[in-house]
């Protein structure tokens, strides 16, 4: 069962709690990015398939990357060429994920 929320458009005013967490607007405002480092391999591991089984669930997929304990991550909606809510809400859980 999906929890899927429609493609809200995303507002300047709607970024500020995610850049505050160190999240950057990227390409003209149609993506954010941000670069999460771990103590080590393994727990960037643990971060991206726990964040693989959200993503998943949502149907919404980061551009993502991991060298030994670093994930970058790019978040963009491709249906729409552009931020929605869904990265939003992908960015959010990214951040309790890596706080856990
Ligand atoms: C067909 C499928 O539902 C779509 O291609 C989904 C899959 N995952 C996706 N992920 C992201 N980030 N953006 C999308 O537009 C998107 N679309």
């Amino acid at each position: 069962m999906t929890d899927r929320p429609t493609y809200t458009p995303v507002t300047p005013a709607d970024l500020i709690p995610l850049t505050a967490t160190g999240w950057t607007a990227v390409e003209g405002g149609r993506a954010l990015a941000k670069v999460f480092t771990f103590r080590n391999f393994i727990d960037a591991m643990g971060f991206m398939t726990r964040a693989a089984l959200w993503a998943e669930k949502w149907n919404h997929h980061p551009e993502w990357s991991n060298v030994y304990k670093t994930v970058t991550v790019t978040l963009t909606t491709h249906d729409t060429g552009g931020l929605t809510e869904l990265d939003l809400r992908l960015a959010a859980k990214m951040d309790a994920l890596y706080n856990d």
